[in-house]
């Protein structure tokens, strides 16, 4: 059997881990990009001494890992250097994105979920089936991401401007999931989305 992918994105904070949590409780496998993308920056790995190399000796922590704070504050005020960053990470993200992919089409997984933030950005529509785009209003957005990681209005609009916006992602998506409300509202959808691919919520 064919195994589906289901891309699934949104702008920063708009809640693509809140609905990956779910169908991770539905044993249904999540690739999550952010997670392969600190793999990529481990300590002593190739990326990471070459983001050594352009952001200069502060971009690691005295125990070897990426200094995360500083390499943030680096590239979402500037987008030249959000771009060398990206030109060191995506193909190396890819790359073990799509050995994952590759590792659940062999078991003949029904169903993966590639939860990837940056999907239409680095044009990952050709990898997946469908896309499903977990919306918010700007405001809420803002609100969450400014909550969630104790930032200033100024650097949440920073990095929420290193994105393409959620209005837009909206009108690339397949099916769109609106995370405004409450989470369990939330939820709903994406239990309907199940069973009209006919996929079983096993929870
Ligand atoms: C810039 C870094 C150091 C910031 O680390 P920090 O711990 O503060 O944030 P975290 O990694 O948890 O990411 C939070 C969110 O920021 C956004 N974000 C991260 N990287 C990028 C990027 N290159 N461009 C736009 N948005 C990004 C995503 O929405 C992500 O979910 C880190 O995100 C990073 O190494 N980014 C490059 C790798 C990458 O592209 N990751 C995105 C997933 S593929
Ligand atoms: N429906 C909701 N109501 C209230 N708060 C929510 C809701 N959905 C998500 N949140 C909160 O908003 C924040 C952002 O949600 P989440 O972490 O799921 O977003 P994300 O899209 O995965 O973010 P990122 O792009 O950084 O990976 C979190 O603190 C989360 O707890």
């Amino acid at each position: 059997m064919n195994t589906m992918i289901l891309g699934l994105t949104g702008s920063i904070a708009t809640g693509k881990s809140t609905v990956s949590s779910f169908f991770r409780k539905m044993n249904i496998p999540v690739i999550d990009a952010d997670v392969v993308a600190r793999q990529v920056t481990a300590p002593n790995s190739v990326a990471l001494l070459q983001i050594k190399n352009h952001f200069g000796d502060d971009a690691i922590n005295d125990d070897g890992t990426m200094n995360r704070n500083y390499i943030a504050k680096q590239v979402f005020s500037d987008p030249a250097k959000l771009a060398t960053l990206n030109k060191i990470t995506a193909p190396l993200i890819r790359a073990g994105i799509i050995e994952q992919l590759e590792k659940y089409k062999t078991q003949s997984a029904k169903l993966v979920v590639l939860d990837m933030p940056l999907l239409y950005e680095q044009h990952y529509e050709n990898i997946v089936d469908q896309v499903m785009v977990v919306y918010t209003t700007e405001e809420l957005q803002l609100q969450r991401l400014m909550k969630r990681n104790s930032l200033t209005i100024k650097a949440a609009k920073q990095r929420i401007a290193a994105q393409i916006t959620i209005d837009q992602k909206v009108q690339l998506a397949d099916v769109v999931i609106d995370n405004s409300g409450y989470v369990a509202e939330t939820k709903k959808q994406v239990v309907k989305w199940l069973e009209d691919q006919s996929f079983r919520n096993e929870e």
